[in-house]
């Protein structure tokens, strides 16, 4: 997407061939810095510590960060240490293991002095098939947007509630979520985004606010546990949210509250709509509550904020006593029932085994088969 104007995406090759570029998102919405990414460790940090983070673009840092790593040594031992180091980043997004496989199938098999340059080139294929399943999400998810328009009679403002940020921060380019969103402010659809804040981290207040200025979406910040009452009240005509991994069955992980939402929606006759692309969905569980790994952070993320100043400088305080210990699990679990539909590249589907298999039979079966 743009920023200030120029188009701009989330990672990329620096031009001297030899590191990776990305904005680090720890500084937004008060500055816009990229910085550079030079080795393994570099690339692993960056996720771990989440100066790049939402699920496609996780995979995406792996992926350039194991040409990192072919760079240095691009030895069988070289390669399987990489791989796993990098696995061990972040547990719950699947796209990280999803690329890193994929990384690896392309690799394993060449000589050690074909790797970096392999990967180098398939790093960059995964950032365009991101570009292009995401834009995909956006025209699929065009189409609910102007239905829900002409439900509401095609008066006032359509008003989409969305958690955390799965916007193009969150991915390569185009966002998942956020998506639908640009493409119907684009398409001159009046849209208003009511943004979750999305504690402990902000992504929403810091992420997804600053994204919607940037491309002049009309948007309200709100705090996390206002969005029943706005639901209750009939202020929201649709929830889409992101995923960072969804079960062959639709059970949709997401970042913590999200399961709120959607019983919220649920309640009120609200939409609650998943943008789900392919490389998210983990076909061999079914069971989300049960089987997908839910991260839990320091709970520092929870008791200290971060903030700018009347005077502009920025400055993290603590809002907890001492003492009192704080925990931090980073995401929840929406059982499929209530997901209204999920937006894929390939269309929109139920959220069950048999609309995902209507819209992936060729993955579905093969995933089976693993
Ligand atoms: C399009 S994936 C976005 C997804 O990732 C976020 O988690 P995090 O910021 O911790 O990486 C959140 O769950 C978003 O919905």
């Amino acid at each position: 997407m743009k920023v200030n104007g120029t188009p701009t995406r989330t990672i990329w090759r620096a031009e001297d061939g030899a590191g990776v570029e990305i904005i680090d998102q720890t500084k937004l919405p008060h500055a816009f810095v990229t910085t550079r990414l030079e080795t393994l460790d570099d690339a692993a940090r960056a996720i771990k510590d989440m100066l790049v983070r939402g699920a496609p673009l996780i995979g995406a840092t792996a992926a350039y960060g194991m040409a990192l790593a072919m760079r240095a040594d691009s030895s069988d031992e070289a390669l399987t240490a990489a791989h796993d180091q990098l696995y061990a980043t972040r547990p719950t997004a699947v796209n990280l293991r999803w690329a890193l496989a994929d990384m690896k199938r392309v690799l394993s098999p060449l000589s050690p002095s074909q790797r970096e340059n392999a990967a180098w080139l398939r790093a960059a294929e995964l950032c365009d098939e991101d570009v292009a399943i995401n834009e995909a999400i956006g025209d699929h998810g065009l189409d609910l947007f102007g239905e829900a328009w002409e439900k509401k009679g095609k008066t006032g403002t359509l008003n989409a509630l969305t958690h955390c940020n799965a916007g193009w921060l969150a991915t390569v380019d185009w966002g998942t979520a956020l998506a639908p969103i640009y493409k119907a402010h684009d398409a001159g659809l009046p849209v208003h985004v009511w943004v979750d804040e999305t504690r402990p981290r902000s992504q929403g207040a810091s992420l997804t606010a600053w994204e919607l200025n940037q491309h002049g979406v009309p948007h309200t910040v709100i705090v996390d546990n206002v969005g029943g009452h706005l639901m209750q009240h009939g202020m929201v005509d649709l929830c889409i949210v992101g995923t960072d991994r969804t079960t062959a069955a639709g059970d949709v992980c997401n970042k913590i509250g999200t399961y709120l939402k959607a019983l919220a929606a649920h309640d009120n006759g609200v939409p609650f709509y998943v943008a789900l692309p392919s490389p998210t969905i983990d076909w061999s569980i079914k069971d989300g509550l049960k089987d997908i790994p839910i991260e839990e952070r320091s709970g520092e993320e929870v008791s200290v904020i971060t903030g700018r100043t009347e005077s502009g400088e920025v400055v993290s305080v603590t809002i907890t006593p001492e003492g009192s210990p704080c925990g931090n699990w980073g995401f929840d679990v929406t059982p499929a029932r209530y997901v209204t539909a999920l937006v894929t590249e390939r269309g929109v589907c139920r959220a069950t085994e048999e609309g995902l298999k209507s819209l992936f039979p060729d993955v579905a079966g093969n995933a089976a088969a693993e």
